[in-house]
């Protein structure tokens, strides 16, 4: 079991419940969609997962990485756990990278916190790495700032930094969002890819469930912070059960190349 979120769990803000129930679970090469309209708690869930819920959160409830309870760890725990099993990558990869450090550094930056390596081990690997996520000419890109890369390639560095040291999960949170229509296909296939390849768990958040028809087969969606309907991405797109997921559905088809599942047409 890669990670599981217990059916009890509850994160407050300020005393205002969030996310109230959102059972998840997911095994080593699974790749699980949580969907919901804006504010439906989605980012909340997953920085639970990663122990980086804001001040004033309260969380009771479980979760489990690998068998290990998060809830109730104190930080520095939840800070070495976090680095070498799951990595993560925001939606917007200009504010998710440090402006004033060269992406080389960044991408190793964990490999040398987590595991000790030296600057020369750190730059093979990370070498490899840019290789990996399809950055052109590696030793030259990894000298510059984020500024100097196009939102695509600052994109590739997210995900080469959140999948330097191996983690078991990675949750993408809106990766493809800000990113244009032709480089978000590109992006997708590389998660496609690396899930595939180094047989992670995958928990990718967004809003288009024509994004998740692409990754992911199956999806949780929430609405107000509580699950409304879960199960295949194909079935939610032809056959939603729930107003929220007809919603998403019909968007969908409105706005993207979402091709209608069999059983619809
Ligand atoms: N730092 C915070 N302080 C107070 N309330 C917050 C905070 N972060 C989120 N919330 C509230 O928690 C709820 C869930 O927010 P969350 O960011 O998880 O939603 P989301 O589904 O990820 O939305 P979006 O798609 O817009 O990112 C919302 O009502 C939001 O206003």
């Amino acid at each position: 079991m890669a990670a599981l979120l217990d059916d009890d769990l509850r994160i407050t803000i300020h005393g205002r419940t969030v996310v109230d129930g959102v059972q998840l679970d997911l095994d080593a090469g699974d790749r699980l969609g949580l969907i919901g309209e804006s504010g439906s708690g989605k980012s909340l869930t997953a920085l639970a997962v990663l122990g980086l819920l804001p001040r004033g959160s309260e969380i009771t409830g479980s979760i489990r990485l690998d068998g290990r309870e998060l809830v109730g760890r104190g930080d520095v725990k939840l800070a070495r756990l976090r680095g070498k099993r799951v990595g993560m990558v925001f939606q917007e990869p200009a504010t998710a990278l440090n402006p004033i450090r060269r992406v080389g550094a960044q991408i190793g930056e964990s490999l040398r916190i987590h595991y000790g390596f030296s600057k020369r081990q750190a730059h093979e690997r990370v070498v490899r790495l840019a290789e990996r996520v399809h950055l052109p000419d590696p030793e030259q890109i990894l000298q510059r700032y984020p500024h100097e890369l196009s939102g695509g390639q600052r994109q590739r560095v997210a995900i080469a930094a959140a999948i330097a040291t191996g983690p078991r999960l990675i949750i993408a949170d809106e990766p493809t969002t800000a990113l244009d229509v032709t480089v978000q296909a590109g992006i997708l296939d590389l998660f496609d890819r690396e899930v595939a390849e180094s047989g992670a768990a995958l928990l990718f958040i967004t809003h288009d469930l024509a994004v998740l028809h692409r990754i992911a087969g199956r999806a949780v969606v929430l609405s107000a912070g509580r699950v409304v309907e879960r199960g295949a991405v194909a079935d939610l797109l032809a056959a939603p059960a729930h107003p929220v997921t007809a919603a998403l559905a019909r968007a969908a088809y409105a706005t993207s190349f979402v091709d209608v599942p069999a059983s619809r047409s």
